[in-house]
């Protein structure tokens, strides 16, 4: 079974105005109230892929209960802890450009917080717990590395999608997978990254510490994988974009399903790119047709042997 890890999930509010007028009044063309948070979108791409999942982490308040709700209604395995707090509310304005303001999200206590790594305890062998996003700063940066331990003493394995120094502590423990857009990975970095082989170079440095499998989004540029044995690059299918918000979870969705359910590592790599591409091309997040659809347009190029 895989399970999604949600430590700050979101109801994403997209509002599409014309120009904006900064300091004015706005009115809204089109709004558009989405569950959001990223495991929350991975667990409803597996969902859509057929591949069963349960989502957990933190939800409360008024937000919290309409999450649930939306969630239930759509046939998604949920096993969230319960907290006092209000979850957030992310606006997504679409005005011309995207433009994301997100919230730091409630404050998580004690005892809500040891209820997850309980819980999280308790995953079986076989098992991958997909850990994504932002985490509440009342939580701390180490407390992913608090929840891998646990995942990893019940036997299971994990993935990460999340950036800085909960990434980089998360390293050492072998992640399945990571998936840092090009722009994370120069921060990561600090450095800019303008070639395929900086970028190459940089994802093979976190190979060496630690992590098992390197994807590196790129937005409508497409992707690069880079495993133990070599360096893959594949282009964006072409389509027009109407939403991109969770194409990197729809990307991490499709890869770790995939692998899961196959144990091909190029396979993986095209459903995450269909995936991913699919979800930029939908106003919500990718259905199976849309997926199905672009998969056979995936075209992946060997480009390097690592090592
Ligand atoms: N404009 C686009 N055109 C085609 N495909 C896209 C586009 N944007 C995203 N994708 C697909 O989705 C994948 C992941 O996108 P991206 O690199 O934007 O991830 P991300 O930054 O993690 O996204 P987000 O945080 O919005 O979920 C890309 O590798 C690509 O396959
Ligand atoms: O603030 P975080 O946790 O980094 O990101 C949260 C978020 O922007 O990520 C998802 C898209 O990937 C959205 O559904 C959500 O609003």
């Amino acid at each position: 079974m895989i399970y999604t890890v949600t430590l700050n999930p979101s109801i994403d509010y997209i509002v599409e105005v014309g120009e904006l007028q900064l300091g004015g009044l706005n009115r809204m063309n089109r709004d558009l109230k989405l569950p959001g948070g990223k495991g929350i979108n991975v667990s409803r791409v597996l969902h859509r892929l057929g591949i069963a999942n349960t989502a957990t982490g933190f939800l409360g308040g008024f937000t919290g209960r309409h999450l649930d709700d939306r969630l239930r209604s759509e046939g998604i395995g949920r096993d969230f802890v319960f907290i006092e707090g209000d979850t957030r509310i992310n606006i997504k304005l679409k005005a011309g450009e995207e433009t994301e303001i997100n919230g730091q999200g409630p404050e998580i206590r004690e005892a809500e917080a040891e209820e997850l790594i309980t819980r999280l305890s308790r995953l079986k062998p076989g098992d991958i717990a997909v850990l994504s996003g932002s985490v509440p700063p009342s939580l701390g940066a180490g407390y992913y590395s608090r929840l891998i331990e646990a995942v990893k003493k019940a036997g299971a394995d994990f993935a990460m999608d999340t950036t800085g120094e909960a990434l980089l502590n998360a390293l050492p423990l072998n992640p399945l997978v990571i998936k840092p857009n090009h722009h994370e990975l120069a921060e990561l970095f600090g450095t800019e990254l303008r070639t395929e082989e900086e970028l190459i170079r940089c994802g093979r440095r976190l190979l060496e510490r630690g992590a098992r499998h390197v994807l590196i989004s790129m937005a409508g540029e497409g992707a690069l994988l880079i495993t133990e044995s070599a360096a893959y690059r594949t282009a964006a299918p072409a389509g027009t974009v109407r939403n991109s918000v969770g194409a990197g979870d729809s990307m991490i969705a499709g890869f770790v399903g995939t692998l899961d359910a196959t144990g091909s590592v190029l396979e993986a790599f095209r459903a995450g790119v269909a995936c991913g591409s699919a979800t930029a091309f939908s106003d919500d997040l990718a259905e199976r047709s849309d997926i199905e659809r672009l998969r056979p347009q995936v075209e992946i190029r060997k480009i390097a042997h690592t090592g």
